[in-house]
């Protein structure tokens, strides 16, 4: 597998608390990728790391081919940081040109339809811009860069149900049939599901799941069956545990479907399967403990 990143033994610390601990993942090459975790699981921190914004308390970090944030690589990478920031005092105009000097590989084409299918006035200086506006432009500017790797931290929460239809529509377009490689951090499953081929879950400060997302609905099965406190299925391992007054329902990790004729097995949804992973996030708490 080529892979995009490559992360061992990544680790950051701010003071004494661990943003992101023991991290090793292979990010595959171009793939779609999902990163989600809850608030404060270290999400922004592994991307500011994969950009070269931060620099590893622990272990190591290589990105297309060289450490994160190497000079060779930076035209090679788009990041929109949640932030979306941008130049207040430039107008929209400005930036493209802007983004025409600093990158090799710059698109004014794709810049210019981008402005234009968003809505943006190239006149207007970008400290004037809605947040929505403001993260169209910042958008804009990475994906004109023509990235090998397109890193996403959050970019669609100030966006309108429409924008936000918009903005994937492109980014599927622009991705398809190109080599480029996108991270994408967000916490609108529906809308992971619709461009993502590939997961990761973090959960405090750690990766808890990272694979390919038809593989790991394949290998994830929800069983409801009579009430129980014990007696789960053979051979898989249970993700996460609901009970009501009578009935159990699991999300369980397993090669080969269950075969237990006391579960009423079911495939998952990839909304299911984040969730459970979610809800069991707490080192050392069984998933009995965290269904109830
Ligand atoms: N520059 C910083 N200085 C100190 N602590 C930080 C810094 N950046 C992040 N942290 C802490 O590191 C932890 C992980 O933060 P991070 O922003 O990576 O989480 P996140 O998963 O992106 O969260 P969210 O979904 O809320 O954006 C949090 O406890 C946060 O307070």
């Amino acid at each position: 597998m080529t892979a995009v990143v490559r992360a061992h033994g990544l680790g950051k610390r701010f003071g004494r608390r661990w943003a992101l601990s023991d991290c090793t993942v292979d990010i595959p090459a171009g793939r779609v990728v999902g990163l989600v975790g809850p608030n404060g699981a270290g999400k922004t921190t592994l991307l500011r790391l994969v950009v070269g914004q931060l620099a590893p308390t622990a272990g190591d970090i290589e990105v297309l081919g060289a450490p994160a944030g190497a000079d060779a690589t930076l035209s090679r990478v788009g990041y929109v940081a949640q932030s979306t920031p941008v130049y207040p005092g430039f107008t929209v105009d400005e930036h493209l040109t802007l983004g025409d000097r600093l990158n090799p590989r710059w698109d004014m084409r794709v810049a210019r339809d981008r402005v234009e299918s968003a809505g943006l006035d190239p006149r207007q200086r970008a400290g004037r811009l809605s947040g929505g506006h403001r993260a169209q432009l910042a958008l804009t500017m990475a994906l004109a860069k023509r990235p090998e790797l397109l890193v996403l931290d959050e970019p669609l929460t100030a966006l309108d149900p429409l924008a936000r239809r918009e903005f994937l529509q492109g980014l599927m377009a622009s991705t398809a049939g190109s080599d480029v490689s996108v991270v994408f951090s967000s916490h609108l499953i529906g809308d992971l599901e619709r461009i993502c081929d590939y997961l990761l879950v973090l959960t405090a400060s750690r990766i808890r799941l990272a694979g390919d997302i038809d593989d790991l609905i394949a290998s994830h099965h929800l069983l409801t069956g009579a009430r129980r406190d014990t007696g789960w299925p053979a051979g898989a391992e249970v993700i996460s545990a609901r009970h009501t007054e009578r009935q159990t329902t699991l999300v369980v990790r397993a090669p080969r479907p269950v075969d237990d004729p006391t579960w009423t097995v079911a495939g998952i949804s990839l909304e299911d399967l984040i969730l459970a992973y979610l809800k069991n996030d707490a080192a050392g708490v069984t998933p009995l403990e965290v269904a109830r």
